[in-house]
């Protein structure tokens, strides 16, 4: 059942700005839903709109059918964690979550026991004493996050909470994270510019642009079979080649493939993992670089027409810069209009 309704919401800053346009998602009962995209594509402003902080210029947001739309955060039953953890300085670390619970006239015991059961479970049982400047930025963050899970609110709103921690510490959290929402089955929104966080962590994602809704799918559906020439482009790395279709071929900078749709102009997709490379006397492209990641290689490959792609190959040391290699896809999408329009 959906929790979460979002109905053709819009919003229109002063001067013009569209940043989220006629934009419509529900996410079920315990759902983490990832908000992916780049910058400027409205994820921000459709998350805040959620949690009370933007105004929609159109549009109804129901949470359990109840209409939020345009309710103070205070009223709404969310919480949204930050990208700046945005502690109180001046409190220590039982204090900036009990001050919520405070607000809620909530009595001193049961405050006790929320607050230490929340410490718990973001791995800071016994920090209550400790002032937030004495806590590490992902210790931060972690209080931060208990600061609203603490109200037990019913869908959780996180807005790149992980940004500003350096890789490793990003990989630990999300993990956390992910734990502590499937442990709560918390119904959780997620925004992120992050690929890899979004594919991770999420049970949908729903990829942005402008405004709008590119696809919404399960990760591994939107890294699988992407619908536009966009998501195919932005989720991991994609071979994209404008060309041309006649008599079921696809033709372009000296590759010719089958490709069975009518004839006239197609952009080919294909994942560099699936590209297989044969070394060939005057083959269809010439190796331009072979990186070696140790668990597999990634090799830039020259076609004609200044066209470059990626291949990913199991033993980069076979290939090395100016040979001439074949290319055979495994498996290619094609895109026409937007819009996908085969894929094998
Ligand atoms: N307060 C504001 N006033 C005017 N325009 C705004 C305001 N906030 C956001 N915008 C504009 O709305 C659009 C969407 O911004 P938003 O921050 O929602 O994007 P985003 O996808 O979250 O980007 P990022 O990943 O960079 O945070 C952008 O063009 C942005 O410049």
């Amino acid at each position: 059942m959906s929790v979460l309704k979002i109905s053709s919401v819009s919003k229109y800053f002063p001067g013009g700005t569209k940043a989220v346009d006629s934009f419509s998602l529900d996410v079920a009962d315990g759902e983490l839903v990832c908000l992916l995209g780049p910058s400027g594509s409205g994820k921000s402003t459709l998350l805040r709109m959620v949690g009370g902080f933007e105004d929609p210029s159109s549009g109804l947001i129901t949470i359990d059918g109840e209409d939020i739309t345009h309710l103070p955060p205070e009223r709404r039953p969310t919480g949204m964690v930050f990208q700046s953890h945005a502690l109180w300085t001046h409190m220590n670390v039982f204090d900036n979550l009990a001050f919520g619970l405070k607000l809620r006239r909530t009595g001193k015991s049961e405050i006790r026991e929320k607050v230490e059961a929340v410490l718990d479970l973001v791995g800071l049982a016994g920090y209550g004493e400790r002032k937030t400047h004495q806590l590490s930025g992902g210790q931060q963050q972690r209080v931060a996050l208990a600061r609203s899970l603490v109200l037990e609110p019913k869908i959780l709103l996180l807005d790149e909470p992980f940004a500003s921690l350096d890789q490793h510490l990003r990989e630990r959290l999300r993990e956390e994270v992910r734990d502590i929402q499937q442990r709560l089955k918390i119904t959780t929104l997620f925004v992120t510019h992050g690929q890899d966080e979004a594919l991770s962590m999420a049970d949908r994602i729903v990829v942005m642009r402008d405004g709008r809704t590119e696809q919404i799918d399960r990760p591994d559906v939107v890294y699988r079979n992407p619908q536009t020439p966009f998501v195919a482009g932005f989720i991991g790395t994609m071979n994209l080649i404008d060309g041309e279709v006649a008599h079921g071929r696809f033709h372009r900078a000296g590759l010719s493939l089958d490709l069975p749709i009518s004839d006239g102009p197609a952009i080919l997709a294909m994942r560099p993992e699936a590209l297989d490379l044969s070394l060939a006397d005057q083959g269809q492209a010439v190796v331009h670089r072979v990186t070696d990641y140790g668990t597999h290689g990634l090799v830039d490959l020259d076609l004609p027409e200044a066209i470059r792609v990626k291949a990913m190959v199991d033993h980069p040391d076979r290939f090395s810069t100016g040979q001439s290699v074949n290319l055979a896809p495994r498996a290619v999408a094609a895109f026409r209009d937007g819009r996908q329009v085969f894929r094998s």
